[in-house]
């Protein structure tokens, strides 16, 4: 295509004066417009995740996804150099989770295997299509010998008394000698099944959660021979077990109870929840805290915890906002420690509880808005300090050791994520050469934060990908994220599926697009208002107009040829791009459609209770027009559909349903099917034929 531009430009400046300068002009444009990296070069970018640190020493562990092959790292300090403790070295698809030293220091366990970023997750992967199904099996390294060695095939490890490790399977507790290598045994038998596990300080008692269908309640295990122990068990839903350090109290959370009276489905309600705290050996407990009674305080976040015997913190939305409050369990006053129009995630407490480290979305400049820097407070004073500023990505900080140092994921605009650790005033980047040399972090151009106007007002954010020079009308992109409640950022993303899309859009963006990742409500880091929206998803899709105001804002961008126009998107991202090409086949001229949702008609299919919500018949309506497969006889734009067929997030029905209403109607299509992967391309080659296919599609359409 640009060499044609090229051709063209040549032959008719030959017929005017002053050639030379138009043929240098022509020649340099073409060298610095040429397209500089490839999709594979792009989608080399690191990856790290499970960052934890050790209860003892100023020790680090994270697993590093190394273009599919993923492996345990240690880091040390002072020096802090990386070392890679595991031998994984195929791009086969096999997750690492659950990350975690022992108490003592001495070991470090994790997950081989599953999906956790959906539902299913413990269920095996086989991205490979091998004729026996790999296992999802608990691993343990020795850190005195490197020993590597499998525990058990299992899931969700927890650290229980010295060098014994619980696990969940089939619902009950096993338990596992570290230092031995005997099978592992039951712990106890209860009926129901258990679905959290927390070990009092003293290794003495395990608290658990045992969900029984229609409520859940916390028992206390201490040995074979004495009964369990409720915590004030009720009627309700209780969970998130948080022992006080001096393992005499117990918090938790409780929520409502199964069913209740059927109310208007369409009309947002206040979901209660409380804050419980009670005493080891009492039946009684106490509730500490209850929402506000506002739409915004019913988010539940599940973040909380003891900051001392007497002292909780929690995370919530009460002011419009996520939120860090400090909660005293006698007066049962609290106190915001975070005030400001920003969101906190991503929390961890201090070792000696006084200090709550974090991301957060602000910062000095206003573009912070779209990125994260690590902040921290005391919780006694409130004092907040801001450990990173600048044009950066900080996420998932972690104190380490006892000295106030922390290590966290850094990136740019152009660096994809590494490990980081911060010391006073000197932070130190780790394993740089784990970055590929041809990874083209220098050609990457930095996405620059945009903002317009939705039609009901509501004022949109998104990153513009515009690589400069080029031809004067340029095609156009609109990426949709997934989720939905994230925030695509100005730089690469912290988790491994936006990094994935954040190169898709620097690789558009080489080839001459003008790529525009929208920021649509039901998005985080905006408040609640934005995040929360009425009507929303099968409830109205109200958050479509950002999309569309996202397609005409590129329109209408002088170096946009407007009749060349296309959007791509993931999971709820492809939901939203199945109902642009549905809707709005006259502004979205072509799409890619990556395991999206297409028929919301279901959602309502409940099992028939003895009463129905009053307005359920218009909530049906509602869902179905909500529904891409709602307007197919106006979908006229070329689309390629993508789905894997393990997908555990979103059913690949989804798409099996909407191709079958394709062929029906006589309509063209194109279709990837990628059999054995899931929602998260656990196999680094299946990313890049995805990937690339996407890219290929937006070309052969919008590029001449
Ligand atoms: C509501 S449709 C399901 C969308 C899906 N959510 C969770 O699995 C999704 O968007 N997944 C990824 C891309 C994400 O969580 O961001």
């Amino acid at each position: 295509m640009l060499v044609i531009n090229l051709c063209n430009h040549l032959t008719t400046s030959f017929m005017r004066p002053n050639h030379f300068l138009t043929l240098v002009f022509f020649l340099l444009s073409s060298v610095l417009f040429a397209q500089n990296f490839t999709m594979e070069q792009v989608g080399k970018f690191s990856f790290p995740s499970e960052l934890t640190s050790s209860p003892t020493g100023e020790k680090i562990a994270w697993a590093m996804n190394e273009q599919g092959r993923r492996n345990v790292y240690l880091a040390e300090g002072p020096e802090f150099t990386p070392k890679k403790l595991t031998p994984f070295d195929k791009d086969d698809g096999q997750e690492i989770s659950s990350l975690q030293f022992s108490p003592d220091g001495k070991w470090l366990v994790f997950v081989r295997g599953g999906d956790h970023g959906g539902g299913n997750a413990s269920s095996t992967v086989n991205a490979q299509n091998l004729p026996v199904l790999p296992k999802v099996e608990i691993w343990k390294i020795n850190l005195s010998t490197q020993q590597l060695e499998v525990v058990a095939e299992a899931d969700a490890p927890v650290f229980g008394p010295p060098h014994q490790l619980l696990f969940l399977k089939g619902g009950q507790v096993w338990s596992a000698n570290l230092d031995s290598s005997e099978k592992p045994s039951q712990l106890f038998e209860i009926k129901g099944n258990i679905n959290e596990l927390s070990y009092s300080p003293d290794g003495k008692q395990l608290a658990f959660v045992v969900n029984r269908g229609s409520h859940s309640m916390i028992g206390i295990y201490q040995n074979p021979e004495t009964p369990i122990q409720w915590i004030t068990p009720s009627f309700h839903r209780d969970s998130n077990i948080h022992w006080s350090p001096d393992g005499k109290k117990i918090a938790f959370i409780r929520r409502p109870g199964e069913n209740g009276a059927a109310f208007p489905v369409l009309e947002p309600r206040h979901s209660p929840w409380e804050i419980w705290v009670a005493t080891i050996g009492s039946e009684k407990g106490q509730k500490l805290w209850e929402a506000p009674k506002t739409l915004a305080a019913s988010y539940v976040y599940p973040f909380f915890d003891f900051s001392g015997n007497e002292d909780l913190v929690y995370l919530s939305y009460e002011d419009g906002w996520q939120h860090l409050y400090a909660l005293n369990i006698n007066s049962k006053a609290s106190k915001l420690l975070t005030p400001g129009n920003y969101m906190v995630e991503q929390i961890k407490l201090s070792p000696d509880g006084k200090k709550l480290v974090f991301s957060a979305n602000t910062g000095s400049e206003p573009e912070d808005l779209d990125r994260r820097h690590i902040g921290s407070v005391e919780i006694s004073n409130g004092k907040l300090t801001w450990e990173t500023a600048g044009t950066g990505i900080e996420a998932y900080p972690v104190w380490v050791g006892e000295s106030g140092k922390l290590a966290f994921f850094s990136a740019t605009a152009q660096r994809s994520h590494l490990v980081a650790v911060k010391d006073g005033n000197s932070t130190q980047l780790l394993g740089e050469s784990l970055i590929p040399t041809d990874f083209p972090q220098h050609q990457l151009v930095t996405p620059k934060q945009v903002n317009f106007t939705a039609p009901d007002g509501t004022t949109v954010y998104g990153q513009l990908f515009e690589k400069e020079g080029g031809s004067s009308t340029k095609p156009a992109v609109v990426f949709v994220h997934g989720g939905p409640q994230r925030q695509m950022l100005l730089g690469w993303s912290y988790m491994d599926y936006y990094s994935n899309t954040y190169s898709i859009n620097q690789y558009l963006a080489n080839l001459g697009f003008v790529v525009l990742s929208v920021n649509y409500r039901l998005g985080i880091g905006y408040g609640y208002e934005f995040h929360k929206p009425a009507g929303a998803y099968y409830q109205g899709a109200v958050e479509y107009q950002d999309v569309k105001a996202a397609g005409k804002y590129l329109a209408n961008l002088p170096q946009v040829n407007p009749a060349k126009i296309g959007i791509y998107g993931g999971s709820y991202g492809g939901y939203l791009t199945a109902l642009a090409l549905a809707r709005d086949s006259d502004l979205f001229k072509v799409g890619v459609d990556i395991h999206g949702v297409h028929d919301l008609d279901g959602r309502y299919d409940l099992s028939p209770n003895y009463e129905q919500a009053p307005d359920l018949d218009l909530a049906r309506k509602t869902a179905w027009e909500s529904s891409p497969i709602a307007d197919l006889n106006t979908w006229t734009s070329p689309i390629l559909f993508i789905h894997a067929d393990d997908d555990r997030n979103v059913p690949v029905r989804q798409t099996v349903d909407l191709i079958r209403r394709f062929e029906e109607l006589g309509k063209s299509y194109e279709s990837i099917i990628i059999p054995g992967d899931t929602h998260h391309w656990m196999k680094w080659s299946n990313m890049i034929r995805v990937d690339q296919a996407t890219a290929d599609f937006l070309q052969k359409h919008l590029m001449d």
